[in-house]
């Protein structure tokens, strides 16, 4: 009999609370999901629905002082919620990676791409300097990015937007993190950047298995990439579903709103895609 496939990445009950003058205020509640291995699970609501909170209270990266976190955050069977600080800075990076909106934080200005790219993996492996460097290289063509030897001299600000966020998944696979969270990746970059970022993680994904939670507003980037969507709007997810049965037949008003209201996605002719 065939058992059925674990969650790699599991969200329990949920809820985040944060405290007031007034006493405590709800800011996400009863969120629960799975991501199994290899998936991609869209994460897509409005501003302020409780996205964010979401996904920084799974890497733990949430206030601690005015936020309270409870539920269960469950990382290939263990436990992340209330684990202490230098054990979830072992598992940040190496584990469960984070791809933030505007890549430029994510890199010292004053290192080149090489040297951030030999530290990070140097301090979640027991690789030297030279086998650091030839990990890199090696995923990074693997990864399709053209010219990694010119690409290690550079400086952050020698980059566009979109070949930073492009560096950072790269850097990010090097470590075959089991899980990636991406958060509006490609928000802040031109449609052509867009596609080469998507296109990315998607190669990382079938490369190294990885599985992916895609934070965004964009329902584009969402129907392209996602196997499965949950819905969020004022901290509760309203719908979730595997990604074909979410557009052609959502079931909540406010899936329906969001399908009828969004702008970006249709040219004159048809809908835009992708097409990786
Ligand atoms: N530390 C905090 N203290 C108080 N309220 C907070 C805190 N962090 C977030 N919030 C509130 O929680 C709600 C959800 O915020 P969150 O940033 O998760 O939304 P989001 O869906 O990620 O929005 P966006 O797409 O604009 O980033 C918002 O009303 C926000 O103001």
């Amino acid at each position: 009999m065939k058992t059925a496939e674990k969650d790699i990445l599991s969200v329990k009950d949920l809820h985040v609370q944060v405290k007031t003058s007034e006493g405590f205020l709800t800011l996400v509640h009863d969120i629960t999901f799975g991501i199994k291995k290899g998936r991609i699970l869209g994460l897509v609501g409005e501003s302020g629905c409780g996205k964010t909170v979401t996904s920084m209270s799974i890497l733990q990266l949430h206030n601690k002082k005015n936020l309270d976190v409870s539920g269960s955050i469950t990382l290939q069977g263990r436990e992340l919620n209330g684990l202490e600080n230098k054990e979830m800075r072992k598992i940040r990076g190496k584990e469960i990676a984070f791809i933030m909106q505007n890549p430029m934080n994510a890199f010292t200005p004053v290192f080149t791409i090489g040297h951030q790219f030999v530290e990070t993996i140097k301090s979640h492996t027991s690789l030297n300097k030279k086998q650091a460097r030839e990990l890199a290289m090696n995923v990074m063509e693997s990864v399709n990015l053209q010219d990694p030897q010119k690409l290690f001299k550079n400086y952050p600000f020698e980059l566009s937007g979109g070949m930073l966020q492009r560096v950072m998944i790269a850097m990010a696979a090097c470590l075959q993190p089991s899980v990636i969270i991406a958060d509006e990746p490609t928000t802040a970059l031109d449609l052509h950047s867009q596609l080469l970022v998507l296109r990315l993680l998607d190669k990382v994904r079938s490369e190294y298995g990885t599985s992916i939670l895609l934070i965004s507003h964009d329902l584009g980037v969402i129907s392209e990439m996602a196997d499965d969507v949950i819905v969020m709007n004022q901290g509760k997810i309203v719908e979730s579903a595997n990604v074909f049965d979410l557009f052609d037949h959502p079931s909540h008003e406010y899936t329906k709103k969001l399908l009828r209201n969004r702008t970006t996605l249709y040219t004159e002719k048809k809908p835009y895609s992708y097409s990786f």
